[in-house]
């Protein structure tokens, strides 16, 4: 196609990155343009594609992603060429892309979808893990099998699983704030999910019907095997069930949590035998919750004073956009999060380059009850909607903003309850201006509405509530409730035939 040294392969569209983002976005464009090719460029030698796509109400999607090799993606779309390499320079302003293994290509209109990676504390530290890709996943399957101690830094999507999956390996949670899952849940419902994670007796986890990883651990404990630097695509739904998450111990599940904390430091043994003979203001004991005489590989100093020895650390805290150094020279505005900033058409702020899914900020003026959060429904969309844009551009029509941007809404699983949050669910950037409305049945469900005005604007449903839809068109049409007061969570109301 495009040779080192020879002509550059041209193409009208490209897009860059195997993950969802990348693959919808190409698939959107094979579609809007059959007789044009599309070159997809990606690090990774397999693509993520959504398999079993379901709109469960008008902004609620749920969907499976399946690894596939990218010969079954140009086999769907013929128009489609996947070209395995990394991208190691961009050149906006002449429009070329160079890829690893020598090549250049050039495009008349490009879509960045290049993902991000974990943001990890002490980043280098070789006992410090990341979960991102399939990779990442099985270097920490394979550490967990030899561990009997690990600790968790982080109160995000990836500890939540985490620490709800983790068996026979104890697991010291260290988390800034003051109640678990702040990224999703207020207080309230972390109590409702609290009893849960200490539970004796859990339900066996449904089965997955996908096995996706297995790996087989090695008996010596060593070092922890790090993942390779390649750049996988993020992990998709269920990523967890067909790992084997177990540490070296027989009990079931121990979760120790430590509140309003962060890491201070982190020693390795020698080093940590050293200050415990030599300084005078380092803790002369490891205090643990229970104090044991064990010898750790690292030690793990917390800014409340305490430490912990551990086989491992995974830093479960947020992810960076990959932006270098592949993008380096060229003039891109960037968001306080690192990533390439867009506007409402998923433009970037270089010329002919669009960019979707975990690469992105969204600097556009957004719907009052939308935000944009780093997530694979987000990542598809955005990947949807920004081909639709590439197109619009190039055919000289106008495109309006798509319907997804509306209403935040995602349907995702923590500890085995069905979670739903809908809108300002945290009541995000809006100040004391809100009222909350509660509804709890211990065990069973979860429900918290936040009104502005008399209107809701956010809602966070845990357990089988059935409200989803129902809340979804109250938010989405901003009806004025004030009447229905305290009824509108009143279980013995059918507040499905008030509204719909
Ligand atoms: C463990 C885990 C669990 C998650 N669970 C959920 C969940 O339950 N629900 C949810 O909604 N979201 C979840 N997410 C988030 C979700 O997976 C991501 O938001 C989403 O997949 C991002 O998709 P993307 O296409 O933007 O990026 P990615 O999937 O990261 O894909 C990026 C692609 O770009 C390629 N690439 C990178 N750099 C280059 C380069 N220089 N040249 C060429 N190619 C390059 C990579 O190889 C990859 O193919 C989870 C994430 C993780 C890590
Ligand atoms: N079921 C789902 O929907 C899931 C979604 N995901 C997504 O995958 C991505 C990666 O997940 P994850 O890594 O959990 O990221 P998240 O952004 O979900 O969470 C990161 C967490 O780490 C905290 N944090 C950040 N820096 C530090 C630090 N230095 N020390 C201690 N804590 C810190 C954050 O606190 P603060 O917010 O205060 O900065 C936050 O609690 C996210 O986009 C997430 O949404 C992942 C798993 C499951």
């Amino acid at each position: 196609m495009a040779g080192a040294g020879g002509a550059a392969a041209r193409s009208r569209f490209a897009v860059v990155g195997g993950g969802i983002a990348g693959v919808t976005c190409a698939e959107k464009l094979a579609t809007e343009f059959p007789s044009e090719d599309i070159f997809l460029m990606t690090a990774s030698p397999v693509i993520k594609a959504v398999t079993n796509f379901k709109q469960v109400s008008k902004t609620l999607e749920e969907f499976d992603v399946e690894e596939q090799p990218s010969s079954i993606l140009e086999k769907r779309y013929p128009n489609i060429k996947v070209i395995q390499s990394g991208v190691k320079q961009l050149k906006s302003d002449e429009h070329k892309i160079f890829t690893e293994d020598g090549k250049e290509y050039v495009y008349e209109k490009l879509c960045l979808c290049a993902g991000a990676k974990p943001k990890l504390i002490f980043e280098g530290n070789p006992y410090v893990l990341g979960i991102r890709d399939t990779d990442s996943a099985q270097a920490f399957q394979k550490n967990l099998a030899q561990a009997e101690r690990i600790v968790v830094v982080g109160n995000g999507g990836i500890a939540l699983e985490l620490v709800y999956e983790i068996q026979g390996c104890e697991v010291i949670w260290a988390i800034k704030d003051k109640a678990i899952g702040n990224t999703f849940f207020d207080a309230g419902a972390a109590e409702f999910l609290i009893p849960k994670l200490t539970a004796e007796n859990r339900e066996t986890p449904i089965e997955c019907k996908r096995t996706k990883y297995t790996v087989e651990g090695s008996q010596e404990k060593e070092r922890p095997t790090a993942a390779s630097d390649k750049l996988g695509s993020a992990l998709g739904p269920d990523w967890h069930e067909g790992l084997h998450l177990k540490g070296t111990k027989e009990f079931s599940h121990k979760v120790h949590i430590e509140i309003l904390c962060e890491v201070k430091n982190i020693h390795l043994q020698q080093e940590f035998i050293q200050l415990q003979r030599t300084s005078l203001t380092f803790p002369k004991e490891e205090k643990n919750v229970e104090p044991d005489q064990v010898l750790w590989p690292v030690y793990v100093e917390l800014t409340n004073g305490k430490i912990y020895g551990c086989d491992f650390i995974v830093s479960a805290t947020g992810v960076v956009p990959n932006v270098k150094p592949f993008l380096d020279g060229n003039n891109f505005a960037v968001g306080e999060d690192g990533g390439l900033k867009v506007d409402e058409h998923m433009h970037t702020s270089v010329p002919d380059v669009y960019a979707a899914g975990d690469i992105c900020t969204a600097a556009w003026e957004p719907s009052p009850v939308w935000h944009q959060m780093r997530l694979w429904t987000q990542a598809r969309q955005m990947g949807w909607y920004a081909a639709k844009c590439m197109a619009a551009d190039t055919l000289g029509e106008s495109i309006e903003m798509d319907f997804s941007f509306e209403l935040f809404a995602h349907v995702t699983k923590f500890f085995n309850y069905k979670v739903v949050v809908l809108g300002k669910y945290n009541a995000q950037g809006l100040g004391s201006e809100h009222e909350l409305m509660l509804r709890c049945t211990k065990g069973q469900e979860y429900v918290k509405v936040v009104m502005q005005n008399g209107r809701m604007v956010g809602a966070v449903l845990i357990g089988e509530t059935d409200l989803e839809e129902t809340f979804e068109n109250l938010i989405l049409n901003q009806m004025d409730l004030s009447a229905y007061g305290e009824d509108l969570l009143n279980p013995d109301v059918d507040i499905e035939d008030y509204f719909d």
